[in-house]
This record gives C-alpha cells, structure tokens and sequence, in this order.
C-alpha cells in the first residue's frame, strides 16, 4: 500500500506537487498519469524518500521509506533508467545491490533471466540501448522480490515485444498480491496495463478512479483531419455544428460530425483531405478533456 497525505512540494517559486492525497492498493496495477511536468516524479521521489516534501507526508505500507539496507526488499523502484555506473556489468551492479540489501546473490541471475538479459549479464551496462537499460531498471525493482513496486515510463525506449512483455509482468506482479504503481505521461501506455488510475496535473489530484469510470467520463467519439486547408474546413465544420480543434498546422480533431459526413463537406466543398480516422470515445479523449489546462506545451498552439 502506498499512501500520499496532503503531499506537497516546492522549488522555489515552482510548486511541483500541491495537497496531493492517494492510496495506491495491492494487487492493482495503479496508473500513475498526467502531461509531461504535471510531478510525477517529483512525487515518486517523495514516496521513496529521496527528497523531503515542504509539507504533508509519503508512506508504503504505512512507514515512511528511506533507503536503507534492507531497502529493496520493502519497495522496489525504477526511476531514472540512465542513473547507472556504465562502467560495471549489469550483473556486478545487481551484485552490489544485492550485497548491500542482504538478498541472496543466486536472485541476481534469476532477475536478470526475468528481464531477459540472461545472455547479456556479463556486458559493460555502458554499451546496452535504451530498452536494456529498463530491463536493467526493472530487474534492480524486482531484485528484493519487494510487495511494492514503482515505476517511472517504464516504456520509454521499449520495442513493442518489450512493452507487451512489460504489460504482462506488471498484471503477473499484481496477480500476486504486489502493489504496482507506473507512472506515464501517454493514456495509450494505460489503458491495456492498468486497471485503475491516479491523474495529476500541475501537482494537483484531477481523477482517482477505475479504468472503466475514467472511460465513462468521455464525451464522445472524434475525428482526427489532416488537410492542408485547415482554415477553409475549421470554418466549414464549424458551421455545419461540429466542434473543431486545431492540434497542429494540418491536423484538426472533430467532434459533432462523424468521418462519412466530414468527408461529404469537404468534397462538396473543393477541400482536399490526406487523412480521416474516426477515434471512438476512448480513455485517451477522457485524459486529454480532464488535463487540457494542465499541458505545458500545445504543439501548434498559437497563443
Ligand atoms: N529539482 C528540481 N528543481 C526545480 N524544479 C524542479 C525540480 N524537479 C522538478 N521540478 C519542476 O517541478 C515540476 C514537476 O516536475 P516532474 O519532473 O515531477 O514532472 P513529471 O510529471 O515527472 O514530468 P515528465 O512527464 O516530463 O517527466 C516541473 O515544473 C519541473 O520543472
């Protein structure tokens, strides 16, 4: 069980996490979702210790988490997939961390086998790409076989077989009793691995819900436009009732008006379109409408 109380955090004049209350409970995966800068990881590090909140309070099963000997058999963590000394082995880095933990040395070749990287165990950690370096990440958060497990993007630079297998461990490590908590900033890395889900944004709680109540809360389905005339077919959408938001210099997304009779206007009307494709009211839409004023970046955002 992982616990956040009134959990807030500041640099400066920044407030990276504000009031932050949740419970993350065993045997779910937990979503941890919110746009790039909303305090993810600012409040994983809170909840493993390694920064002191400004105020409020951080617990995983009910103790505060500080790293200590036995650390890695409490609760295991990947954060920072690249923070490794490059120089070592994967296995002499799982070693050490096993030595200073007090886990049986045999579990090093066990996780490592796990995360597969078996074969690759005695390699320079410098010289492995991105994907090996989150399997790495991973086996370090499996190596005290821990009852909580956090994980920070766990699918960045993962291939698509590494991130079916990464879906299935984390369902198998809550299947198991675990608690699993994995932090995102894309729905579509949610929706088949989570079964519930803690939004933020801006540091603040938006939704805390289940997959199927966040789904619930869509407003409907959307066509996304790609067209070199966008101005000509916004005008044109817009008066035939739809709404229409403008996502880059080409891309409109639609909503009001299914793809059939978008495509009808736009040929009555002289306007070429280069891509239709109708997206049914899905998580990603629910995310997108609960942190449109929390995103720090809007591509093609003109203000
Ligand atoms: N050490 C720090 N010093 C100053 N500001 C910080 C520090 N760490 C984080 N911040 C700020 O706090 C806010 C939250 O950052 P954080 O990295 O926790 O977000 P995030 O949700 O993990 O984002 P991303 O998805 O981009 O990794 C940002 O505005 C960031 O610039």
């Amino acid at each position: 069980m992982i616990e956040a109380n009134e959990l807030t955090k500041r640099y400066g004049r920044t407030t990276a996490v504000n009031q932050l209350s949740f419970t993350v409970r065993p045997g779910h995966v937990t979503g941890f979702l919110g746009p790039n800068g909303a305090g993810k990881s600012t409040t994983l590090r809170l909840l493993l210790g390694l920064n002191a909140p400004t105020s409020g309070t951080a617990t995983i099963n009910g103790q505060l988490f500080r790293t200590n000997p036995r650390g890695l058999r409490q609760a295991g963590a990947l954060l920072d997939a690249s923070d490794v000394h490059g120089g070592r082995s994967a296995r002499a880095h799982l070693t050490a961390l096993a030595q200073s933990n007090r886990i049986p040395r045999g579990r090093v070749d066990e996780v490592l086998r796990e995360v597969g990287l078996g074969s690759a165990a005695g390699r320079r950690i410098g010289g492995f790409s991105l994907g090996m370096r989150q399997r790495l990440g991973i086996a370090t958060a499996l190596l005290g076989d821990p009852p909580v497990l956090l994980f920070d993007e766990p699918f960045n630079g993962l291939d698509p077989e590494g991130v079916l297998w990464v879906r299935g461990l984390f369902r198998r490590l809550a299947a198991e009793g675990r608690t699993v908590f994995v932090s995102s900033h894309l729905m579509s890395e949610m929706e088949s691995t989570a079964d519930r889900l803690i939004v933020i944004g801006r540091g603040e709680l938006l939704a805390d819900a289940t997959i199927a109540e966040f789904a619930a809360r869509a407003t409907g389905s959307s066509v996304a436009v790609r067209t070199s005339q966008a101005a000509a077919l916004t005008a044109l959408l817009r008066d035939h009732g739809a709404s229409v938001r403008q996502d880059g210099p080409d891309q409109l997304t639609v909503t009001g008006l299914d793809a059939d009779r978008i495509s009808d206007l736009a040929f009555d009307n002289r306007l070429r379109l280069s891509e239709l494709a109708t997206h049914n009211a899905s998580l990603e839409q629910a995310f997108m409408e609960l942190t449109a004023d929390s995103v720090e970046y809007l591509a093609g955002d003109p203000r």
